[in-house]
């Protein structure tokens, strides 16, 4: 009788909302059945690493990362995760950061033989070097690269177009609704009627419900959307059988991308200071939904890879109020529609939730489940 394969150990970086619903995802998977041992955390301030003591399911992992007085130390916990890769023993680092500078070990760690799993969109849609690195240091070592939820949060983009790209199907275009919170935004403030809600109060909301990215700025100027259309580029192009007319992009700046940031407010550096001052320019945008409203129209924020024509672009765009952009959205929902050729003239339709922390974590954790 062969033995089971020892669980695969798991460190954590970053514990705000994901990272911290992830934990409590992981930890909720009944010991004996859980093919993973977490081992690791790291905060911004604090870590904690013990390989032969896993975090016990208790409730007690944040006191225990808070009263830690090992302060983070990346190129320790790269040599102690290092030390334990073996052909049998898996270890992974979950970065659940939006950190350039965690991005940036990406290639060490897989280099070395430790799988990534993220959600943190930097590296996979930042310099086309890192990206070019991260694909050759998972091909040299195998250890893999999994970022489901880069796009979509928990919603089966990035699998769904590695399946259609790998198994042959050629990608004529992916366009849809790709921020969870410029959805829940336009769903909200443009319905079809000239008035409604403050364009401010509404981002406030979303910020509240944990959709936009630590600063919603990110959102607002459209490079959220232009990074996880970059991520979508180059998963096409690097799957393909063939070579495709999209553009090589430098990096997610490539992107023709219509930013939403009034000019007065660029460079802001804080998200509370940033929406302090969004209500100066409600009226702005109440003049665009009564503009869109007069037409029949409502305004969404769109992306599209169009693989064919050598496109990629994100901007504001106004829809009949009977189109699916219009009708079938709510809440945070992302919309992803697939056009190839095998799905013809009706495409291939993924939606749902595209932000929160419970569907990220489960993204994340899907990715981690990968690895069994
Ligand atoms: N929220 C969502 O719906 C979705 C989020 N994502 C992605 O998931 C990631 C996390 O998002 P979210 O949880 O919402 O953001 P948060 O800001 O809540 O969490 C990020 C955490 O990372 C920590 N952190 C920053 N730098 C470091 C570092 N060098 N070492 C260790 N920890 C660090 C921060 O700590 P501190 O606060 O102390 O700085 C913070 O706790 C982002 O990349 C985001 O784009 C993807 C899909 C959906
Ligand atoms: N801020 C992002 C979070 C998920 O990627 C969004 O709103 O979609
Ligand atoms: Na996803």
């Amino acid at each position: 009788m062969s033995s089971p394969a020892p669980k695969i150990y798991v460190a954590v970086v970053g514990v705000g909302l994901v990272g911290s619903e992830l934990v409590e995802q992981l930890l909720a998977i009944p010991q004996h059945t859980s093919p993973f041992q977490l081992i690791s955390l790291t905060s911004s301030t604090r870590s904690i690493f013990d390989a032969a003591k896993p975090i016990a399911p208790d409730g007690a992992w944040k006191a225990q990362l808070a009263a830690s007085a090992q302060k983070p130390d990346y190129q320790a916990l790269t040599s102690q995760l290092a030390a334990l890769v073996s052909p049998t023993q898996k270890v992974a680092v979950v970065d659940n950061t939006s950190s350039d500078d965690i991005a940036a070990l990406y290639p060490a760690w897989l280099e070395k033989g430790i799988n990534v799993v993220t959600p943190n969109k930097k590296a996979y849609s930042g310099d086309v070097g890192l990206y070019e690195r991260i694909l050759a240091a998972s091909q040299a070592s195998g250890a893999r690269f999994l970022n489901e939820a880069t796009v979509g949060a928990g919603l089966p983009v990035i699998s769904t177009l590695k399946e259609l790209v790998t198994t042959g199907d050629k990608v004529i275009k992916v366009e849809g609704v790709f921020s969870g919170t410029m959805s829940y935004i336009f769903n909200e403030f443009s319905t079809g009627k000239p008035d409604g809600p403050a364009f401010s109060s509404v981002v406030s909301v979303a910020r509240q419900k944990g959709y936009t990215e630590p600063h919603p700025a990110d959102d607002l100027n459209g490079f959220d959307v232009a990074r996880k259309l970059t991520i979508l580029a180059r998963t096409i192009a690097s799957g393909s059988r063939t070579p495709t007319a999209l553009p090589v992009l430098a990096s997610f700046a490539s992107v023709k991308t219509a930013s939403l940031i009034p000019p007065e407010l660029e460079g802001i550096p804080t998200g509370d200071q940033f929406i302090a001052r969004l209500p100066e320019f409600d009226a702005q945008f109440a003049q665009l939904r009564t503009e869109a409203s007069a037409e029949g129209q409502v305004l969404r924020f769109v992306g599209v890879v169009d693989v064919v024509g050598g496109i990629v672009k994100a901007g504001l765009e106004k829809y009949s109020t009977s189109h699916p952009f219009a009708t079938s959205l709510g809440g945070s929902d992302n919309i992803v529609m697939f056009h190839t050729e095998r799905y013809g003239a009706r495409p291939l339709i993924v939606q749902g939730a595209g932000a929160g922390a419970a569907v990220t974590a489960m993204g994340v954790l899907g990715d981690l489940f990968k690895l069994v």
